[in-house]
């Protein structure tokens, strides 16, 4: 069994109305990360959260934050974001037209930089930038939800991923979101997952400390 499996809960599925509660339970669980979904309405169809309640959110997580941007334009925010004290920050590669200016404007401003890929966006797309990179996000879903099925297609993505990462030398984490749970994490362990985004299967279980230590131990 691999030791190495990092998991990172998505916020988005918690219990908006009493964010430290849940927030408490995730400090004091195995997760190695905390994910935020950032969406603006543009990107993806549907709108998450935005400064406000990521400040608060971040004077209370003791886990290093992971933020996926589902928005349009997220140069803009690059010292916002870092002010966070945000360690990973992942845009996706469909809304950059500039993502090599981007990737180097998020690394000088001190944070890790990890570039999101849909469902549909090939991984051959990278070949020019994964050197750069520290991680690279499969999305298993469309983005933009929450509680949605797992696309199978996204394993033959991570072998891929793994065959680019070897040919170029990158040392990119491969970090998969949607639909991760009990049942496909295994199979993504199994494929050369580094990191597993839970959002529902974390927030939605009676035991949120043994759901993401039975993650951890897929
Ligand atoms: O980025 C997203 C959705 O766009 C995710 O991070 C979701 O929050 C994952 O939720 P589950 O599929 O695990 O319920
Ligand atoms: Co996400």
């Amino acid at each position: 069994m691999r030791n190495d499996l990092k998991i990172a809960p998505s916020l988005l599925s918690a219990n908006f109305a009493n964010l430290e509660k849940d927030l408490d339970q995730i400090n004091r669980s195995e997760a190695d990360w905390l994910h935020l979904d950032v969406m603006d309405g543009v990107f993806v169809p549907n709108i998450s959260f935005g400064f406000p309640v990521l400040k608060a959110v971040a004077a209370i997580s003791k886990k290093p934050l992971d933020m996926h941007l589902m928005i349009v334009n997220p140069d803009k925010f690059i010292s916002q974001i870092r002010d966070l004290g945000t360690m990973m920050m992942n845009v996706h590669y469909e809304a950059c037209p500039h993502l090599h200016r981007v990737i180097q404007q998020i690394k000088e401003a001190g944070m890790k930089a990890a570039v999101t890929l849909n469902p549909a966006t090939p991984v051959a797309m990278l070949s020019d930038i994964i050197q750069d990179l520290d991680m690279v996000l499969l999305m298993s879903v469309n983005p933009g939800f929450g509680g949605q099925e797992f696309i199978p297609h996204t394993l033959n993505k991570i072998r891929e991923l793994r065959e680019l990462r070897a040919r170029s030398g990158s040392n990119a984490l491969i970090e998969i979101d949607g639909g991760v749970n009990l049942q496909t994490a295994p199979l993504l362990s199994e494929a050369g997952a580094d990191v597993l985004v839970a959002g529902s299967a974390v927030f939605k279980a009676p035991d949120m400390i043994e759901v993401i230590h039975q993650l951890k131990n897929a």
